[in-house]
């Protein structure tokens, strides 16, 4: 059995704190009266800088919920969320945004890129957009470490799925987000292509420094992770460090197993 503590341990990632983002007591409820639905119930979540997590669980039981509310995405009913220090819970909407600009990537299960623009100008988008600069040796690191230097001119029609969603992982990464956030990063993506994002992902975390947390149903994904958490009727109920498909699938069946008996 895999502890179902809630609290990382402290890594030693040097001087920035050691936790990237944290939630304390989220509570998410939708609708009122008979319709009210509790998505996440009292969930205190510390993901730890320069891990790579992942957040699964059973349809419905608040993963995208919990990523969007700690990606400041989605307003919390009750509770606290923090991006390094800052506490995002209360912050008002144009602070909001320009933090999510700053200091966050999102990487969707559609890729989102736009079509009339090459794969260096969507990646470039962003921070276009923010006007500011790129710094030219980073970018080239991120380029080379996604795969993509041969490509840089192609549109997006020119890429495969998998080239595509790398274009999209290089673009969370070109700004130096403190966090990337992943719903289904790989969802659309056949088996090889999928395998493909998730080895830059896992490069990204392990030569770059980056912190990556991704909602996944894939237990293969989820073997890329440091860190799966398991999330059931809103609240996370396990945990489990250095997962491997195996031993993720067998919890799952278990989960199963248990939610049918229970
Ligand atoms: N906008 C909304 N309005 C009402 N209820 C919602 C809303 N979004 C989510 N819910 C409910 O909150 C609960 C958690 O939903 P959430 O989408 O976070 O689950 P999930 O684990 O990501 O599911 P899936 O794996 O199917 O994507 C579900 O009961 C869902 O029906």
């Amino acid at each position: 059995m895999t502890t179902a503590t809630t609290i990382s341990p402290q890594g030693a990632t040097g001087e920035r704190s050691a936790v990237a983002a944290r939630g304390r007591q989220i509570v998410k409820a939708y609708g009122s009266g008979e319709t009210r639905v509790i998505a996440l119930d009292q969930v205190d979540v510390d993901i730890a800088r320069g891990q790579f997590t992942a957040i699964m669980g059973p349809s419905g039981s608040g993963k995208s919920t919990l990523m969007h509310c700690l990606a400041g995405l989605d307003t919390v009913t009750s509770g606290q969320i923090y991006l390094d220090d800052t506490e995002i819970t209360g912050l008002k909407d144009r602070k909001l945004t320009q933090l999510r600009r700053d200091r966050i990537g999102f990487i969707f299960q559609a890729f989102n890129l736009l079509p009339t623009l090459n794969a260096l100008e969507n990646i470039t988008l962003p921070m276009d957009i923010a006007g500011r600069k790129p710094d030219g040796a980073w970018l080239n690191r991120v380029v080379e470490t996604v795969g993509l230097a041969g490509r840089l001119k192609h549109r997006p029609t020119q890429l495969s799925g998998g080239q595509q969603q790398r274009v999209a992982v290089a673009r969370a990464l070109a700004a130096r987000p403190d966090i990337i956030f992943g719903d289904e990063p790989t969802g659309n993506l056949d088996s090889r292509a999928g395998a493909e994002v998730l080895s830059f992902l896992r490069r990204s975390v392990d030569e770059l420094g980056q912190t990556i947390v991704i909602v996944t149903h894939d237990p293969v994904a989820a073997s890329y992770s440091d860190r799966v958490l398991y999330l059931a009727d809103g609240r996370i109920v396990d945990q489990m460090f250095r997962p491997t498909a195996e031993a993720v699938l067998d919890r799952m069946k278990d989960f199963d197993a248990r939610g049918r008996t229970s």
